[in-house]
């Protein structure tokens, strides 16, 4: 079927050359212009792929448009289409011996860090109590972003035994943490997310012949979601229009939701103050969503202050009202979405038309044991992430081990299955591999024969493994998969265990590698599926499944569905009660204007009464009484007497976070009068609870003191 292009769309695809920014409303049709232009630049333009980079905001992302630009240009080539990321991966892949990194080097994951971790712990006699590993994983990413941002010159700079060394002088537990993370992140060659970036930055920094490189190659950029870009991606595309100045950007402000992790819209609204001559095109004609279900999503959105205004322009034909309910319960609320989902159905709707958004995990359970009781299929996006399950993990742990043979994929798989390689002999391993300065299969390869490994597995594993290493790279990548699980005897184990979940999981990801496999085209070698696959998240994965799906607003940012529901639409939910600030509620609702725009045909607005785990009472959401109410059709409304308390409670709420704006934080080290306590000097601010922690002149002990309490400065002689 051919695909038309309307006047704003065309305009973008044909504006090839200099500076342009599309500012696109939802279901604008980004993604078809974007893939459009690039087939334009290679069709009609005659641009080879290979010199086009356009950069995306998820895998998922990635592989729809290589699938669409593969069918627009019948090329296999389709140059580098890939996250920021992943095209980092390439640049390192090719450039990495410019820090003296291996071509080999990994890219790690969660789990691998956690294991990382777990060496770490046990080496310093850390416990869970100091530091889980979640938390201790994300304060290793706020050091390296904010604390220590010139880490990664110790990464490269210093050897191996100098990190160690750091590491055993190391006192404080974040010391400790930090550094034997760094230490054995160099041990593996390993990089994480925010090293990929940093270093390629780096490489371009230092060294001109590859920045020049990189940037003759990339003739033209194409920018998707440009309104969630942080800063050092902001940098790094920065540096690779530098030659060619041909950068695309497209974006919707709208749709800014990830400033908690440092995107920052400003890139996106500035753009044309940075790169003068900047062609700014707007797109604001709908295909997605019904006029009904568009007037809800700009009544909603019209409320925030901060914002460019655009009004959503729906090209499709009337349909159905938008559906509000105001539910008794939680579980009530359940029961409304099962019966108004069993109504799609007898509407010829499938399951998996049908997705239930929500603003946060915690609210599924209520909905799981209806859907359960009532036997509706359905998965949940995310929770545990697919690619951090064990089964996986342990699946690309043999890939891994059979590419690199590396200590954390050796010491994941050596004893799974069984192989009689417990606790005690994984530390005789381990120690003898340290004091020879070996790997672990080293280790592994000349301990095997001695009395210690008698009764174990080991030489079974060695020769599994060497063959393996031998060959990979000769065999398509899913093969080489099958067959290790196969002759491993994972598979089997699985199968003794009566595990079918973890079965079905594997022979997902077999599919998914085959996938990969056939949508890259030839190069796709082992080393490169790995470390593309360290970057991939739940998201990424397609369900053929005939069930409906479950997922936080954020997991549904670019996608669509026939059917939305949106739940919970409750005061602390949704706004999230962690909301505090202005600018912060405006991204909350911009979250939920991402969730309404997600709709197709119907959308479906439910909240429930009920306590929140403070005890206090669960008024409807401001998103939801902030819709005209003529826009909507309610199947049960809300007392009059709840919507007086709610906008009363609202109200109050507003009136705070004005107040909050307004006031002036005094930064650590103010000597401040408190109207009680008198003198003192300020030794925190914590944003977070809103307080400071103040040493009075007159007391022994420090004090917390709320941002609210009437302070003033005391003037310094
Ligand atoms: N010119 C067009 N004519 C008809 N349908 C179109 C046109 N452009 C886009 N569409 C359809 O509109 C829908 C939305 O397009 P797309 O997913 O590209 O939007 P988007 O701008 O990326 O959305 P969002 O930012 O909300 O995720 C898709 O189903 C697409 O096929």
């Amino acid at each position: 079927m051919e695909e038309t292009l309307n006047a704003a769309q065309t305009q973008a695809v044909m504006t090839t050359e200099g500076y342009v920014r599309v500012i696109a409303g939802a279901g604008s049709g980004k993604t078809r212009a974007l893939s459009h232009r690039f087939a334009y630049l290679v069709n009609d333009l005659g641009i080879l792929p290979g010199r086009i980079l356009c950069v995306t905001f998820t895998n998922k992302a990635a592989n729809e448009m290589r699938r669409r630009i593969h069918q627009l240009t019948g090329d296999n080539d389709t140059g580098y289409v890939s996250t920021f990321h992943g095209f980092c991966v390439s640049v390192l892949q090719e450039d990495a011996h410019a820090v003296s990194y291996p071509k080999q080097f990994m890219v790690l994951d969660n789990g691998d860090i956690d294991q990382m971790l777990g060496i770490i712990y046990e080496e310093r006699g850390l416990t869970l109590q100091d530091m889980t590993f979640a938390q201790a994983r994300d304060r290793i990413e706020i050091e390296k972003i904010f604390n220590r941002p010139q880490y990664y010159i110790d990464m490269i700079n210093m050897d191996l035994e100098t990190l160690h060394q750091k590491y055993l002088a190391a006192e404080e537990p974040m010391d400790i943490i930090f550094y034997g993370y760094l230490y054995q992140e160099k041990k593996c060659f390993g990089l994480d997310y925010n090293d990929l970036i940093k270093f390629t930055l780096y490489i371009f920094e230092q060294n001109d012949a590859i920045r020049l490189k990189w940037q003759e190659r990339l003739e033209y950029i194409m920018i998707d979601e440009f309104q969630d870009i942080d800063q050092l991606q902001y940098d790094l595309m920065r540096v690779l229009a530098g030659y060619h100045k041909n950068l695309f950007v497209v974006g919707d402000p709208d749709q800014t939701i990830y400033t908690w992790r440092g995107a920052n819209v400003k890139f996106l609204l500035d753009f044309d103050k940075d790169f003068p001559g900047t062609k700014t095109i707007l797109m604001t004609q709908n295909y997605r969503s019904t006029p009904q279900i568009l007037n809800v999503c700009n009544d909603l959105i019209r409320h925030n202050r901060t914002r460019i205004e655009k009004n959503l322009e729906s090209m499709v034909g009337p349909g159905a009202p938008v559906l509000a309910h105001h539910a008794a319960s939680e579980e009530k609320q359940a029961q409304w979405i099962v019966s108004q989902i069993r109504r799609r159905l007898e509407h010829g709707m499938h399951y998996r038309d049908i997705a239930i958004l929500y603003r946060a995990h915690y609210v599924t359970r209520s909905l799981e044991e209806v859907l359960i009781k009532e036997k509706i299929p359905y998965m949940i996006y995310s929770g545990m992430p697919f690619f951090e399950r064990r089964e996986i993990k342990d699946a690309l742990s043999y890939l891994r081990a059979a590419v690199y043979l590396d200590d954390l994929s050796i010491a994941r798989i050596l004893n799974v299955p069984k192989r009689n390689i417990g606790k005690t002999r994984m530390e005789t391993l381990r120690t003898y591999a340290d004091t020879h300065s070996i790997s672990l299969y080293e280790a592994l390869k000349q301990l095997a024969g001695t009395d210690s490994f008698r009764r174990t597995k080991a030489h079974e594993f060695i020769e599994l493994m060497d063959a393996f290493h031998a060959e990979y790279d000769r065999r398509p990548v899913s093969e080489v998969l099958a067959d290790l699980m196969n002759r491993s005897g994972y598979e089997r184990m699985l199968r003794t265990e009566g595990s079918q979940d973890r079965l079905d999981n594997l022979a997902e990801l077999k599919q998914s590698v085959f996938e990969y496999e056939t949508t890259i085209g030839e190069e796709t070698s082992a080393e490169h599926y790995l470390r593309h696959a360290a970057l991939f998240s739940n998201s990424d994965l397609d369900d053929r499944q005939d069930r409906i799906k479950l997922m936080t607003v954020h997991t549904a940012k670019g996608l669509e569905f026939p059917v939305v529901f949106l739940c919970s639409l409750n005061e602390g939910i949704f706004p999230s009660k962690k909301t505090r600030t202005l600018q912060a509620m405006e991204e909350e609702r911009r979250l939920a204007f991402v969730a309404m725009t997600r709709a197709q045909q119907y959308l479906l607005l439910s909240e429930a009464e009920g306590k929140n785990l403070d005890h206090s009472f669960r008024y409807p959401s401001r998103f939801l009484l902030e819709i005209d109410p003529q826009l909507m059709e309610y199947t049960r409304r809300p007392s009059e007497k709840l919507l007086k308390e709610a906008n009363a409670y609202i109200g109050r709420q507003e009136q705070r976070l004005l107040e909050d704006a307004q006031r002036v934080i005094y930064a650590k080290g103010t000597r401040i009068v408190h109207p009680v306590f008198g003198e003192g000097t300020i030794l925190e601010t914590d944003e977070d609870t809103k307080a400071y922690l103040i040493q009075f002149d007159t007391m022994a002990t420090p004090r917390k003191i709320t941002f609210r309490a009437k302070l003033k400065t005391l003037q310094t002689k």
